[in-house]
């Protein structure tokens, strides 16, 4: 270890598509001068998250096909061990966990002796979507730890929804966790800056919420389904909204690299709630399209049925 302190971390957690690549991104552009190292966990085995961020890191480090707080915590410490032994240390080392991480969980890796004497987690700052927490809070358990486990709280997409239901959901975030910061942002637009008062990270007070169930493992699947085919934009919209309406409450998250009948670029395809973006995406020279569906009690074959049905069709219909 060259460096005399320690090596500043911090933990960016938040529900399946909350914002947390979105501010991750701001965070980065803002802080150029400075040696950043990024860890992204995504829960299934391929990423798109490392793809979409943008390159103001110095080195980034990718644990996938698990989630970081229970199966890929041996692979966490061996990217730590690779931190300290390296020749140039961070300023900071950012990880963005699964959008079903249990946050508790991977911040009290930093509690342990060794992880301790040469990493401050500074920071826990957990995204809530302001306009699906409603929806989804009921429903998914993983979201009170990560609201619980936060030392600040963005109440993000606040452009979303009614001034009004902000200062309600800040008054029941402020139930949950007493002790965060808490403030709305609109596409992760915020400043670093430490939260009041504190050097450290407020996560040892997670030991007060032993009560609430420990993480045995996720309900969640990914499912990653390969698209080397075109689509047709329209059909395409139209199956996979029907899909989330229909299927609100299995598919949490859809996203991945689709190429499009007629369109020169791919596009990056992404749903949170019930809604779908397509945005044009420049392709890489190894350019993979496929795309990932996260959620409860979803299956392959039917997945694959709404992709790739209504083709199916077509051509009985020829
Ligand atoms: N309207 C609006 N959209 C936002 C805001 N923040 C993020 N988004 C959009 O929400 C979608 C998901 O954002 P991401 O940053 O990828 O979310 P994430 O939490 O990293 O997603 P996962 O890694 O899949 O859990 C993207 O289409 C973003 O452009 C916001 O404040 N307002």
């Amino acid at each position: 270890m060259q460096k005399a302190e320690k090596i500043k971390v911090i933990i960016l957690t938040g529900f399946l598509g909350a914002g947390k690549t979105t501010l991750l991104n701001n965070i980065l552009s803002n802080d150029k001068g400075k040696l950043n190292f990024v860890i992204e966990n995504e829960f299934g085995k391929v990423s798109v998250d490392s793809t979409l961020v943008q390159k103001n890191y110095n080195q980034l480090f990718e644990l996938n096909n698990g989630c970081i707080c229970c199966s890929l915590d041996a692979e966490l410490i061996e990217v730590l061990t690779q931190l300290i032994i390296a020749e140039k240390q961070p300023d900071c080392l950012y990880i963005e966990a699964s959008g079903v991480a249990d946050a508790g969980m991977l911040a009290s890796v930093f509690k342990r002796d060794d992880v301790l004497k040469y990493f401050n987690l500074t920071q826990v700052i957990c995204l809530v979507d302001a306009e699906n927490f409603e929806d989804r809070v009921t429903e998914v358990p993983e979201m009170y730890r990560q609201i619980i486990a936060a030392d600040r709280i963005l109440i993000n997409k606040s452009d979303l929804v009614r001034p009004a239901y902000i200062k309600e959901l800040e008054s029941r975030l402020k139930s949950l966790n007493p002790f965060a910061a808490i403030e709305p942002t609109i596409h992760g637009n915020f400043s670093i800056d430490p939260v009041p008062d504190r050097s450290m990270s407020n996560y040892a007070k997670i030991d007060q919420f032993q009560t609430i169930e420990t993480n045995a493992g996720h309900r969640m699947k990914s499912i990653a389904i390969a698209v080397p085919e075109e689509f047709d934009r329209d059909q395409l919209y139209a199956s996979l909204s029907v899909t989330l309406y229909l299927h609100y409450h299995q598919v949490y998250r859809i996203k991945g690299f689709v190429r499009l009948k007629g369109e020169e670029n791919p596009v990056l395809l992404q749903s949170t709630g019930n809604k779908i973006t397509l945005t044009a995406h420049t392709p890489s020279d190894s350019q993979k399209y496929f795309l990932v569906f996260i959620g409860r009690d979803i299956e392959r074959k039917g997945l694959e049925r709404i992709l790739f049905g209504y083709k199916k069709e077509k051509v009985l219909e020829n």
